[in-house]
């Protein structure tokens, strides 16, 4: 088990502890202004793999001052009407946020209902308009996950710029989106999927490994350089020795760690920072859709006027 007291963990309690405190600080100005902030979650069917995170989400967003609402649905609702339900949320003044909660069943395209978020109260950042903004290197509101990790990999105080980044794993939602951020930072990122020829052999030219497969134990210590930090998004779970049901990483961290300077454990890596930063977004979407209300109402029309 991890050993509390070794500086090779890079924990994301006390990051996300200090996100969350800013945040609580900006919901109560928010709240006091007249507009508080509310972000509502959407899960649809069966909700085992998102359990954790929407449990998480609910806590976190109560102790820093957001209202959280989650809304299911049957597994067995169309996409139409998915569609619909988000539409009045767009419509909704009192909704700031929207999270829609992945997987959602097989018959749901969840392209279409990214898309159907509003892009101003889209604080996963996964609308295709959301997403390009990180290509244009404009990075206040970014996939949560992805934004995660790279804020747990500054904390190791190495330099960015140039540094070499290999990211396993080029999912929409992590992967590709950490490659990106990186690359805005500054970093040479290579990134591998399932059909790379040698995952091991670029993985150990790393100063620093990104994994998000959903695999656990794909990274063993050969494939690690010595020295480099090793950030573990996986969220795995399983059943351990004891029998019972526990949630383990994608990096066999017993034997990585011994050759890792740095190593994120799981659970307590980048999972609380990802919730952490979803509230955060929650932020950065109400102040946007604030200036947007400020452009269109604040200046009296005076020619309109008289
Ligand atoms: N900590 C957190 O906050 C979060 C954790 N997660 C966890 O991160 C993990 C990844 O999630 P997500 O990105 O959504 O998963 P996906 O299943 O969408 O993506 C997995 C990626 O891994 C690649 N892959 C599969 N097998 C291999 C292999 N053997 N070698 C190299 N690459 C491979 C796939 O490539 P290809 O597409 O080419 O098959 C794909 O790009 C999961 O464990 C998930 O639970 C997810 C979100 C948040
Ligand atoms: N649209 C969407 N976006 C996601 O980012 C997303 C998703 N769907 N579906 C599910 C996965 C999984 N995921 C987790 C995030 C944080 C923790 C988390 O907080 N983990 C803590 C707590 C563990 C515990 O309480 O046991 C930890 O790792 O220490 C877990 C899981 C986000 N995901």
């Amino acid at each position: 088990m991890s050993q509390p007291d070794d500086s090779r963990y890079l924990r994301g309690g006390p990051v996300a502890h200090r996100i969350i405190a800013a945040v609580r600080e900006d919901a109560a100005i928010a709240t006091a202004e007249g507009f508080p902030p509310k972000l509502v979650s959407i899960t649809v069917g069966d909700t085992d793999a998102v359990d954790v995170y929407v449990r998480n989400q609910r806590a976190k967003a109560a102790l820093a001052g957001i209202s959280f609402e989650e809304r299911r649905f049957p597994a067995d609702i169309t996409a139409g009407e998915l569609e619909a339900a988000i539409h009045g949320l767009n419509a909704d003044p009192r909704v700031t946020g929207i999270i829609i909660q992945r997987p959602v069943p097989a018959h749901i395209p969840i392209k279409t209902l990214q898309a159907a978020v509003h892009p101003l109260k889209d604080v996963e950042g996964m609308h295709p308009a959301s997403i390009g903004n990180i290509v244009y290197n404009q990075l206040d509101l970014a996939p949560c996950t992805a934004a995660a990790s790279v804020e747990l990999l500054k904390e190791t105080g190495l330099d960015l710029k140039g540094l070499e980044v290999v990211v396993v794993g080029h999912s929409e939602i992590v992967g590709k989106p950490i490659a990106f951020l990186l690359m805005s930072e500054g970093a040479t990122v290579t990134v591998c999927h399932h059909m790379t020829r040698s995952v091991a052999a670029h993985a150990r030219r790393a100063d620093a490994l990104f994994v998000a497969v959903g695999k656990p134990r794909l990274i063993k210590a050969d494939m690690v350089k010595p020295g480099a930090a090793v950030i573990d998004i996986g969220i795995n779970s399983e059943i351990g020795p004891d029998g019972q049901s526990r949630i383990v990483g994608d990096v066999d961290t017993e034997s990585v760690k011994h050759v890792a300077s740095w190593i994120t454990p799981v659970p307590g890596g980048v999972g609380p920072i990802t919730v952490a930063i979803l509230l955060r977004n929650t932020m950065v979407a109400l102040s946007r859709q604030r200036a947007r209300y400020q452009a269109t109402y604040g200046v009296v029309d005076r020619l309109a006027a008289e």
